[in-house]
């Protein structure tokens, strides 16, 4: 794995990475639709009759198969909060994609289908999202601002600091 892409919801993993792999052409890898292979139906459905626990664990298991893919790795959300101990370990370069409370709000409200916050709502969300940051600023070796930056620039930034390694 060349970079390995971290953040909250809607701070542009997914869209990033396919931009950053597409550049670098190498392999993209999305852990959440590892996870949506593996279970044979959507995240939000999974959810509906499963616990969060359960895909805590899927999660944990693909990401640990997904650390000796080649190319790019964006992650889930929550995927650092029970993995510290396996983004630490690695060498691979972890870039944290952040943006402000308003840019992850105006983002998940374009989009439906994450369970967390038709569960949360957005108070809870940004609740939820504050509690996350120390944990992923600490697996983080870089943090890339994301606001008003549309994703080319994202990638782009994330390019420079991967040559410059
Ligand atoms: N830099 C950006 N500027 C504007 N919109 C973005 C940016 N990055 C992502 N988006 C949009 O925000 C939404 C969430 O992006 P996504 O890549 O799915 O985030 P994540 O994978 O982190 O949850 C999508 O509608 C996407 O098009
Ligand atoms: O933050 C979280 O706990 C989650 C984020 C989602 O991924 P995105 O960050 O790609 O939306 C997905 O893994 C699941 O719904 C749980």
């Amino acid at each position: 794995m060349q970079a390995i892409i971290i953040g909250f919801m809607g701070s542009g993993k997914t869209t990033v990475g396919r931009e950053l792999s597409e550049s670098l052409n190498v392999n993209n890898h999305d852990l959440d639709e590892i996870i949506v292979n593996q279970i044979g139906e959507s995240i939000s459905s999974f959810f509906k009759t499963h616990s969060e626990a359960e895909f805590r664990k899927i999660e944990r298991q693909q990401l640990q198969k997904a650390m000796n893919l080649e190319g790019i790795l964006s992650t889930g959300g929550g995927t650092p909060m029970q993995n510290s101990q396996i983004f630490k370990a690695t060498s691979i370069p972890v870039f944290l994609l952040d943006a402000v409370d308003e840019t992850i709000l105006k983002r998940l409200t374009k989009e439906s289908g994450r369970p967390l916050v038709e569960k949360l709502g957005m108070d809870g969300i940004l609740q939820l999202k504050a509690k996350r940051q120390p944990a992923y600023e600490a697996i983080s070796d870089y943090i890339i601002h994301t606001d008003n930056k549309t994703p080319q620039a994202v990638s782009k930034e994330i390019i420079n600091k991967l040559r410059s390694r």
